[in-house]
């Protein structure tokens, strides 16, 4: 069994519940879900569609409200700060990849990586040095000025990784960062993931609905109805991660 102590915890979730409610219909997204995840850890979410995968990726970063219960992350309670504050926390703790790449069209590769690190206020110049050497660390060295229309999926999936990672997040969320690959572009991607954790101790927490996703995480947990079902530490998978195999 892993031992949390408690400064390896980077975020608490402790009976989050959250309820969407559209005219008179409420659908329960996430019941009464505990979830600790320490640094260095990469946690796969799996589950069927509706289960509340993209729910729990949303209410533990803060992106969207929760209807009860408790977020820390990073020793801050993310619900207990205003708007603002929480805006401010998760950009400077959180990073983000989706499946849609979300890049500037205008902006070549480095400019789409230093936008961020300008908007948190960095100087231009250290921006600049800190986007090339993320360009660098994602293979992607050779593409830095280049448009999102000039490079391939899976380059581009590229950039928003050096994005995400470019302000070194204590968490990066990924939510069906491969669903727009084909499956060899998708495994480069996981290997990618993957390396950032093992060999940086990046914490990242992946939803997916792909298996072959699923089955290259350390930890797997699964939902259902909006409940987190399975907890599982797949054995051997991680240096540095828990390999006990056990599921509660
Ligand atoms: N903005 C919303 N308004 C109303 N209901 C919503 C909203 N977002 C999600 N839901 C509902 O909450 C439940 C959980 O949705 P969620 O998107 O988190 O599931 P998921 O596991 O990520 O699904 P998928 O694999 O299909 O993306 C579903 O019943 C969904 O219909």
């Amino acid at each position: 069994m892993e031992t949390m102590t408690s400064d390896r915890v980077l975020l608490t979730a402790t009976g989050v519940r959250k309820i969407y409610r559209t005219g008179s219909v409420a659908v329960t997204a996430l019941l009464d879900l505990d979830l600790t995840v320490c640094h260095g850890e990469m946690v796969g979410v799996m589950g069927p569609s509706g289960s509340g995968k993209t729910t729990l990726l949303n209410c533990l970063s803060g992106l969207d409200d929760i209807d009860g219960g408790r977020v820390v992350v990073d020793g801050h309670d993310l619900f207990a700060m205003s708007d603002a504050a929480r805006t401010e926390h998760r950009a400077r703790t959180m990073g983000f990849v989706f499946q849609a790449f979300n890049l500037i069209p205008v902006f070549s590769a480095v400019e789409n990586v230093e936008l961020p690190l300008l908007l948190v206020g960095r100087r231009s110049r250290d921006a600049r040095r800190r986007a090339l050497e993320m360009l660098d660390r994602v293979g992607l060295s050779h593409r830095v000025g280049h448009r999102p229309n000039e490079m391939s999926g899976g380059e581009q999936q590229r950039v928003t990784i050096a994005r995400a990672l470019a302000g070194r997040p204590a968490i990066v969320w990924a939510d069906e960062p491969t669903g727009n690959l084909d499956s060899a572009m998708a495994g480069q991607i996981m290997d990618l993931l993957c390396e950032l954790n093992q060999d940086e101790g990046q914490t990242i927490i992946l939803v997916t609905h792909d298996f072959a996703i699923g089955s290259r995480v350390p930890r797997l947990i699964r939902m259902r109805d909006g409940r987190l079902v399975e907890d599982l530490h797949q054995r051997g998978l991680a240096a540095g991660a828990d390999t006990d195999l056990h599921s509660g």
